[in-house]
């Protein structure tokens, strides 16, 4: 039996790549060796909400949280703070379970798959004793042959436009690119949705204003579905489809955003979209 035949086609393609061995198909076919490794094609994934509640002992932080998400939506979350925001973020990648309720990942035709989903936090959490490369390699988690994470480190770098500091430590990024690192990350992996919990948060006001910029880029470019909690509205109108509005962890107004891209500051519709949200986080409306 040719070496490496039981293995999935794409760990195969893997193997050549690293190897430089011969490979195989399942069905006898030799794997071509490559030059460029595919980048992983992957589909936005979309998401559906149930009756979601999350308690923490008699804290009741969502409170049966109804939500449709299509793949390839970009939502933003905006509320009070301590409202659950990101406690909700949490539940949708998996890093805590729902107290009730059900939580699926949906295709285009509405039908569950496997869950997908990265997060970006405020703070880049980067590896300091690793490079800026290696650091981007880490979202293909482990076992994943050097040489192909290598290539799509670097891919993704170039999405984040920071293919020139593929080799420097973070140490010496300024704090918008290590949020460029970050970002390039939780991508590389070509994740079917990504969360990002304030992840501009930190940043100074025009640092924050090109890295929305980025974002919508990305966004367009790559196709998956983002959910943003931010605290500001700006910021979530001119990045969003759809922004929705929490507080005491239940849903109070879910906005469709339909100004197409690019949207400017200054937009009189966008600034009456904003009104009526900062009316509904500040409980006026
Ligand atoms: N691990 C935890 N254990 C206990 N309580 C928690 C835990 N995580 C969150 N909470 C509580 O859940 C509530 C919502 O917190 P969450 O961080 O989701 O709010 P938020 O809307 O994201 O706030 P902020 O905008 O300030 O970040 C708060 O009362 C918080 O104390």
């Amino acid at each position: 039996m040719p070496v490496s035949s039981y293995l999935h086609p794409t760990a195969m393609v893997w193997d050549a790549f690293e190897l430089q061995e011969r490979a195989y198909f399942p069905d006898g076919t030799e794997v071509r060796p490559i030059a460029e490794p595919p980048v992983l094609p992957k589909a936005p994934a979309g998401l559906r909400l149930r009756g979601v509640e999350k308690a923490f002992g008699d804290n009741r932080v969502l409170r049966g949280i109804d939500l449709d998400v299509p793949a390839g939506q970009f939502v933003a979350i905006v509320g009070k703070s301590g409202c659950g925001k990101s406690t909700l973020l949490r539940l949708l990648v998996g890093l805590d379970e729902p107290t009730g309720g059900e939580i699926d990942f949906i295709d285009d035709g509405g039908d569950r798959v496997a869950p997908d989903a990265r997060i970006v936090f405020q703070e880049p959490r980067l590896l300091p004793w690793f490079s800026v490369a290696d650091n981007v390699a880490v979202g293909l988690g482990d076992g994943v042959p050097k040489a192909f994470a290598r290539r799509e480190a670097e891919l993704v770098l170039e999405e984040v436009q920071l293919s020139e500091k593929a080799k420097e430590w973070p140490a010496k990024l300024s704090g918008g690119q290590r949020q460029r690192v970050a970002l390039a990350r939780a991508l590389v992996s070509r994740p079917g949705l990504l969360a990002l919990d304030e992840p501009l948060g930190a940043l100074d006001a025009l640092t924050r204003i090109s890295m929305q910029q980025l974002l919508t880029r990305v966004w367009r470019e790559l196709g998956f579905t983002a959910v943003l909690v931010t605290h500001d509205v700006t910021e979530a109108v001119h990045l969003a489809d759809r922004v929705i509005v929490l507080d005491e962890g239940q849903v109070t107004l879910d906005l469709a955003v339909p100004q197409p891209h690019p949207r400017h500051h200054g937009d009189p519709e966008l600034a009456l979209l904003e009104g009526r949200l900062l009316a509904a986080v500040l409980g006026e409306s």
